[in-house]
């Protein structure tokens, strides 16, 4: 046996986020941990790597009992963690961060000679030599994943490790997770995707409110019947209603960005538009210029001409954040903790964040019975899983934050809601109804631009589709008419000049590198 977890157990104020859990991991075998957002995985996860100690319960490795003091100590055992939230300096290089870890005895140099060697082995890009400020959420993943297998490790903890992958990059992950646990390496692998886990995984452990709720065999199980041991029901279906389509709320007209430093992505040409009541997903791989059209969009980059980015008409291109938010643009970023959060401040300090000042202030003050108040709604409209208004947002499992932070845009009443990644970690039934929630704005009359590496997800809420390759962005399709695979090939830059609608192989063919 690699790995005996006995009778763990370990409670915060207020809740018990591990209650007398056991499990084992052979040598080999990749092991699913699946469970709600707050289960309890994250905390046993961080149990096994030493960061977080339990009240009681002991841990076994290679059958000898250990008391895991640290990381460090658990490094040194061979087991190696991939966090939800990334550990990377932003400043930094991939490889700098990594060298950081490594101790003294190798050049910078020999470690990117290793980061490419791995790389180009379990065919994973990475760009070794840029900043991680310049990585898109993706890319970093990818070099917390590569940081991890230069280690050799023995158990290999991957949080979420597909999150934010496009399903090309999923499948390329899975043959490193087989070659790896074919190599001998045990894997715990922790996912909200239960197809992911059908496919890939020996066995599942289900955890419901920190207990063990389940012990099976995924590929014997069935999306509905994984669900039900984790939630204790099937996924609710989405309702896509016909909306009321009613003026251009979004307008990008000519957006042209040259790239702002030598690793971003420089946009050039990019128009869109979206309508009151419609939905628009922008798809492609992450690092394709998301990040620079999300700044752009939210006032985070002023760059642009004033009538580059225009809200109902109005020209705000050149305008910040704050003022375009007065104008009704809620923008939620990828980034949970640190952008879209602060993590030491509470929830109700974090409404401080978007609230409009008018609504939050009298005289000046600001009134904090009104945040609370927003803060509660907030939480239960979303079923956000919190001690209460005053937890503080790194005390969130990674699933209820997100939840926290789309509920409290939704509840902003946008007229505008760009959202990048909006069910980044949420378990099936959250993510149901976040979906359904920005299917309600919609409805409402709100222009919703949707950026996803998730195509399943963009499918099933998007109105059109667009995708976004090398800072330029594919014509237009209407939901109904496009497929998965067309919508891969666009991913790839090419796309048909002539009409929406036409495929690839029977148009002229444009490169977006072009
Ligand atoms: N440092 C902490 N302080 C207070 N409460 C915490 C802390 N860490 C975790 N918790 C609580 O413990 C419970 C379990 O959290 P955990 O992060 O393990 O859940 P999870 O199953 O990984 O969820 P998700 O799928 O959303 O990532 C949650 O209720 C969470 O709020």
């Amino acid at each position: 046996m690699r790995l005996a977890l006995e009778h763990i157990s370990k409670s915060y104020p207020g809740v018990k986020a591990n209650d007398d859990i056991s499990l084992s991991v052979q040598p080999g075998e990749i092991h699913a941990v699946l469970g709600e957002n707050g289960a309890g995985k994250s905390t046993l996860m961080k149990i096994i790597y030493g960061a977080v100690q339990p009240d009681a319960g002991r841990i076994v490795w290679n059958g000898t009992p250990v008391r895991m003091k640290n990381p460090g100590m658990a490094r040194e055992l061979g087991i190696a963690m991939v966090y939800q939230h990334f550990s990377l300096f932003d400043t930094l290089t991939a490889a700098e961060n990594i060298w950081l870890g490594l101790g003294r005895g190798i050049s910078l140099s020999e470690v990117e000679t290793r980061i490419d060697a791995i790389a180009a082995r379990y065919g994973l890009d990475c760009a070794p030599r840029r900043p991680v400020h310049t990585l898109s959420v993706g890319e970093r993943q990818r070099v917390e994943i590569i940081r991890c297998l230069l280690a050799d490790p023995k158990l290999l903890i991957l949080d979420e490790p597909t999150s934010v992958l496009t399903p090309q990059a999923v499948e390329k992950l899975f043959v490193v997770l087989r070659q790896l646990a074919a190599d001998g390496c045990s894997i715990l692998y922790i996912s909200h995707k239960l197809d992911e886990i059908r496919n890939l995984c020996h066995n599942c452990t289900v955890l419901r409110g920190g207990r063990v709720s389940g012990r099976v065999d995924p590929a014997q199980e069935t999306e509905a019947s994984l669900s039900r041991l984790m939630i204790g029901a099937d996924p609710p279906a989405l309702q896509h209603r016909p909306s009321q389509l009613g003026e251009v709320l979004l307008k990008v007209d000519d957006l042209n960005l040259p790239g702002d430093g030598e690793f971003s992505v420089a946009i050039a040409q990019l128009s869109l538009q979206v309508r009151g009541g419609e939905i628009l997903g922008i798809a492609g791989v992450s690092g394709n210029g998301q990040q620079e059209l999300l700044a752009a969009l939210s006032g985070e980059d002023t760059r642009a001409r004033a009538a580059a980015v225009q809200l109902a008409g109005e020209p705000v291109g050149t305008l910040g954040p704050g003022e375009r938010r007065k104008r009704g643009l809620h923008f939620i970023p990828e980034e949970r903790l640190g952008r879209a959060t602060v993590p030491v401040m509470s929830l109700e300090q974090n409404m401080l964040l978007t609230a409009r000042p008018a609504e939050v202030t009298r005289h000046g003050l600001i009134r904090r019975q009104t945040l609370r108040e927003q803060a509660r709604a907030v939480i239960e409209r979303f079923g956000v899983k919190a001690a209460g208004p005053q937890a503080a947002a790194r005390s969130l499992s990674g699933g209820n934050l997100q939840k926290y932070i789309v509920g409290r845009e939704i509840l902003g009443k946008p007229r505008v809601l760009i959202v990048s990644q909006p069910t980044w970690g949420v378990d099936v039934g959250a993510a149901a109804q976040i979906r359904a929630e920005l299917l309600a704005l919609r409805d409402a009359g709100c222009a919703v631009l949707v950026i996803s590496e998730e195509l399943d997800e963009l499918f099933e809420i998007a109105d059109r589709l667009q995708v976004i390759a090398r800072g330029k962005l594919s014509p237009s399709i209407a939901r109904t008419e496009a497929t998965v695979e067309q919508i891969g090939v666009w991913m790839s830059g090419l796309w048909p000049q002539a009409a929406p609608g036409a495929t690839p192989a029977n148009s002229e063919v444009s490169h977006a590198a072009a």
